[in-house]
């Protein structure tokens, strides 16, 4: 069977899009084309598989599913390649789009320069800050603010939350001794997350600026995590390290975002998307 897929990016997040408005693929195939298409030694390679498709409620829906098929509840980095995408492929034609995720309703502001999206600023909802809706075991009308998180090895502080996706963000002094590739996995897998989650090792560089590494949930270590950045703004607010209202720099591997806690309570996420490629891939299922 061929597929049809746009390959983007952002800020080296990359996923493979594939346009539900042109093409008429089952979802039954959406887990195993991920898991196929996102490998980089016989497939296309990427950190995942986006759904773009018609919305009854939105411009359009989108749906992101994770290397190991897994599927999330929002995607930062797909969202901004989304919103381009859908603009420049004239499926919209106004700069303020509204994108329905299984985390809720997105809206997206392109910024446009001859008629190429250069930057997209999206609106990421409110952070959910109780364990019951990270969710996270333990009391589930509590915070999870600056926690002793015991594991084998060590015990670690963490500030667990929900934006988008689970996230669980761990402060440390210098993200270059960051224990991803040792405690990344382990932790995104705890049976502490019911639903697993992403996590985030942040290093405050002054209170306008975050250094981010990630493990994301499904994917493993990524260039970039656009819902996990936005979640170590809100960590580091939460711990006092930057102010709400402040637009913070979060440098990641693939490239920076910038992150606004508003005081209506929402996320502002601002950020660049690219194009790669078009291609057709053969799915033997
Ligand atoms: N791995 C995530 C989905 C992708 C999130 C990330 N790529 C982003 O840019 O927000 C999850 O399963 O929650």
């Amino acid at each position: 069977m061929q597929i049809a897929f746009t390959k983007m990016h952002g800020i080296g997040n990359s996923y493979i899009y594939l346009d539900l408005f042109q093409h008429d693929y089952k979802e039954d195939i959406f887990c195993e084309l991920a898991q196929k298409m996102a490998n980089i030694h016989t497939g296309i390679g990427s950190d995942g598989l986006i759904i773009i498709q018609p919305s009854k409620i939105a411009d359009c829906g989108m749906r992101v599913f994770n290397k190991d098929g897994s599927e999330g509840t929002n995607c930062g980095n797909g969202l901004r390649c989304v919103a381009k995408y859908i603009f420049e492929r004239h499926i919209v034609r106004q700069e303020l789009i509204t994108i329905e995720t299984k985390s809720g309703i997105m809206l997206a502001q392109v910024v446009v320069q001859d008629n190429r999206v250069i930057e997209v600023i999206v609106d990421m909802g409110k952070p959910l800050l109780l364990r019951k809706d990270i969710p996270m075991l333990g009391n589930p009308n509590e915070l999870v603010i600056n926690e002793i998180f015991p594991l084998p090895q060590q015990s670690l502080l963490v500030t667990a939350l929900f934006l988008g996706n689970p996230n669980t963000v761990v402060f440390v002094n210098a993200i270059e001794q960051a224990p991803l590739r040792t405690l990344g996995g382990i932790i995104a897998n705890d049976m502490r997350f019911p639903y697993r989650c992403n996590v985030e090792f942040v290093e405050v560089v002054h209170e306008k600026a975050l250094k981010c590494c990630v493990w994301e949930r499904g994917s493993g270590i990524t260039e970039a995590c656009g819902t996990g950045a936005c979640a170590a703004v809100v960590a580091a607010i939460l711990n006092g390290f930057c102010q709400k209202e402040e637009e913070i720099v979060v440098q990641l591997r693939g490239g920076d975002l910038v992150i606004r806690w508003a005081d209506n309570d929402h996320i502002w996420m601002r950020g660049p998307a690219e194009f790669i490629a078009d291609g057709i891939y053969e799915f033997l299922s």
